[in-house]
């Protein structure tokens, strides 16, 4: 396993106008590791994501990917090194899912247009592993919420860059797929050395699947480190403005919060 960090920030600053949503991240991310950001509604998860995969300036500091300065990337070079799963997404058109996963295969193209037969066997490859290959010739308009979130995702798997940037990728999943979802991600970090950085709000799941944590603290401060450091109950509770007990059942750490 590679030891060079994949993503690396120093003294990264977010503000959403006069709002100081991140105050001088140093941090770094290397390939093997799961990283979950949590952090209160609005404290700057999905800014601070959008500012990892270049869709968002930030206000100070630097974002190194691979060694090299994020603005420096070309932009098919930069497609193929990180992805990006936003929160939500609208379709207009109406694409099958097949075409949906092999568009995210463009980056790999160069010069020509068409797809080819590896392209193909990459895209059903990634719709079996997400458990949808059934629906590879629907309308994406026609999909279930969960449904349309797992293609989502099907697609980021073929994209098959080493840092993937998941925004509550979880999102619409019932349970089962909520667990093998982030299991597999969890397990493309190991086994392809490379790196998931998302965010999400289930603690249970995140510190079940993620190896790391980053915690946005009220007043753009964080917390980051290994999870069994970072995600304690004291910790949690102040992140996320509210008591929260932790205790041990079986072999999982489960987070309770305060329903009184
Ligand atoms: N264009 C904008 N102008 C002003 N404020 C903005 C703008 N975009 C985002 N914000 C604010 O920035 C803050 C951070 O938003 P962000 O979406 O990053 O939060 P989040 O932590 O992902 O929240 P959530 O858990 O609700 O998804 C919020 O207070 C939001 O209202």
């Amino acid at each position: 396993m590679s030891s060079q960090a994949l993503l690396k920030t120093q003294a990264l600053t977010l503000k959403a106008g006069e709002k100081l949503l991140l105050a001088d991240l140093d941090w770094q991310v290397l390939a093997g590791e799961c990283w979950c950001v949590i952090g209160r509604n609005g404290a700057g998860k999905s800014s601070l994501l959008r500012c990892l995969a270049r869709l968002r300036d930030s206000q100070g500091g630097c974002i190194q990917l691979n060694g090299k300065d994020l603005p420096s990337w070309g932009i098919e070079a930069l497609a193929r090194e990180r992805s990006f799963l936003s929160q939500s997404r609208v379709d207009a058109f109406a694409y099958r899912v097949i075409e949906t996963v092999l568009s995210a295969r463009h980056p790999y193209h160069d010069t020509h247009y068409w797809e080819s037969t590896q392209d193909h066997a990459i895209a059903i490859q990634a719709l079996r592993l997400l458990d949808v290959e059934e629906l590879a010739q629907r309308d994406v308009r026609s999909l279930s919420g969960g449904e349309r979130q797992r293609v989502a995702i099907a697609a980021l798997l073929a994209q098959d860059a080493r840092l993937m940037l998941l925004d509550e990728p979880a999102n619409a999943l019932d349970l089962s797929h909520q667990v093998s979802v982030m299991r597999l991600l969890a397990d493309e970090c190991v086994g392809k050395n490379k790196a998931v950085i998302m965010v999400s709000h289930d603690l249970n799941l995140s510190y079940g699947i993620a190896t790391h944590a980053l915690l946005m603290m009220p007043g753009g401060e964080y917390l980051s480190g290994a999870k069994e450091q970072v995600m304690t109950a004291q910790n949690l509770s102040l992140c996320l403005g509210h008591p929260i007990e932790s205790f041990v059942h079986g072999e999982q750490t489960l987070f309770l919060p305060s329903v009184k």
